[in-house]
């Protein structure tokens, strides 16, 4: 099976980084990941994550440098190939998410302690600066 290409942002603001928690009843509910979402046939990675943003959280962002590509086999199975941008908002910062029930703005070296999906890991290592020198 092909992996699900998902694309998120690493959202920056006066030093700090937007994490989402996944509300009940949603794939992976409870855990944190970045918000961002599938990309759709046919759609570049940075116009599918502008678009995912609009929808979940209502902004807009931009799009910035790839920090992280990473496939991840999940414990059900199923391989996500999660590619992280550095993004930065374009407005106001967001309020509230269709598919999230908590949002917290961190500092990097505070995203460890949180419980994330598995296929965020990488790119909370790459951001916390605990990446081990065979990774
Ligand atoms: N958005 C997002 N999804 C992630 C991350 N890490 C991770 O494993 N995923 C998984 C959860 C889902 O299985 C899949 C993305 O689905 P989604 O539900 O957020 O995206 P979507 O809005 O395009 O999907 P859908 O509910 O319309 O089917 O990728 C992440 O950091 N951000």
């Amino acid at each position: 099976m092909q992996p699900i290409l998902v694309v998120a942002a690493v959202l920056r603001d006066g030093g700090r980084v937007l994490v989402c928690r996944r509300a009940p009843g949603r794939d992976a509910a409870g855990q944190w990941e970045f918000p961002g979402g599938k990309v759709e046939p046919g759609e570049v990675p940075a116009a599918a994550l502008a678009r995912e943003v609009r929808e979940e959280l209502g902004v807009g962002i931009h799009v910035g440098a790839l920090l992280d590509r990473s496939v991840t086999v999940r414990a059900d199975g199923r391989a996500i190939d999660l590619a992280c941008y550095d993004c930065t908002l374009d407005g106001p910062a967001p309020a509230s998410s269709t598919d999230h029930d908590a949002l917290r703005w961190l500092p990097p070296a505070e995203l460890g302690g949180l419980d994330w999906a598995e296929a965020d890991r990488p790119a909370v290592r790459l951001l916390t600066g605990t990446i081990e020198e065979d990774e």
